[in-house]
């Protein structure tokens, strides 16, 4: 449970070559960073582990099923949920109706085939899930609130909430904390570091803040254009000379 698997993946928009002959296993229960410089390739290989993109080349297997091209709902329905770099949430509706939204794809009801009535009635069966969910991500008290309400931090939060909600057994996090200040950064870690132990689950992230990195990995892996550089544990990576060079400018 929880193992994906990339075989010489190939990954090319229309006249650029992205990923190039990417090989990579992310074991089970690990979090695993993978880092790189602007333009390495590092949201194109999130979006080829989930199945929101389509490799040309290669295979991408999470738990032994073929992921490649098979889309999010694919991947969330076999236990891959990702959190995008700005907070995927729906900005006109509360924080409830967005938790509700994803208890309900996760249970396969779809507006369009319910009335308007029937579609409303779910939300007293999911109250006490909902409250549970946003007691565990830090939002208690919040249910009522508009998107446009939250804190970037609080956006964030509720698209985690959001994520977990779908009952992963991997959680993809594309730079969890871009545009957070320093307490927001320090608290998402604990966050992160609480929800992977207390849900047993595998974690990706990619993060350009390298304190994150060193805090949250077990393992990293180094991208660049395209390319692994290579995969190790945190202190070996430190002493490598590439990322010296990206990340501490020697
Ligand atoms: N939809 C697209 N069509 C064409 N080229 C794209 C597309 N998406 C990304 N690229 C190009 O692919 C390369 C890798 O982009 P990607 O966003 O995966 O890198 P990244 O490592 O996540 O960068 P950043 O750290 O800046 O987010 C870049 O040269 C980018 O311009």
């Amino acid at each position: 449970m929880g193992t994906l698997q990339l075989e010489g993946v190939y990954k090319d928009y229309p006249g650029v070559k992205v990923l190039k002959d990417v090989n990579l296993t992310i074991t089970e229960g690990e979090i695993h960073a993978i880092i790189g410089p602007n333009g390495a390739g590092k949201s194109t290989l999130f979006g080829v582990m989930n199945g929101d993109l389509f490799a040309q080349k290669g295979t991408i297997t999470f738990e032994g099923i073929n992921m490649n091209g098979k889309g999010l709902d694919f991947a969330a329905r076999n236990g891959v949920s990702r959190c995008f770099q700005v907070p995927n949430v729906y900005i006109n509706l509360t924080v409830k109706e967005n938790i509700l939204i994803a208890l309900m794809s996760k249970n396969k009801i779809t507006r369009n085939k319910l009335s308007f009535k029937t579609f409303l009635a779910p939300v007293n069966a999911y109250e006490e899930k909902i409250k549970e969910v946003l007691e565990e991500v830090g939002l208690s008290g919040t249910e009522n609130q508009l998107i446009y309400e939250l804190s970037h931090g609080d956006k964030k939060r509720l698209e985690l909430a959001m994520a977990i909600t779908l009952e992963p057994t991997l959680l993809l996090l594309d730079e969890p904390t871009a545009g957070m200040s320093p307490e927001e950064t320090s608290e998402a870690v604990k966050l992160i570091k609480k929800i992977h132990q207390t849900r047993n689950l595998t974690v990706v992230i990619t993060e350009h803040d390298m304190s994150v990195v060193f805090s949250l990995a077990h393992r990293i892996t180094v991208l660049d254009r395209g390319e692994i550089i290579t995969t190790d544990v945190p202190e070996e990576i430190k002493k490598h000379p590439k990322v010296i060079e990206i990340y501490l400018g020697k």
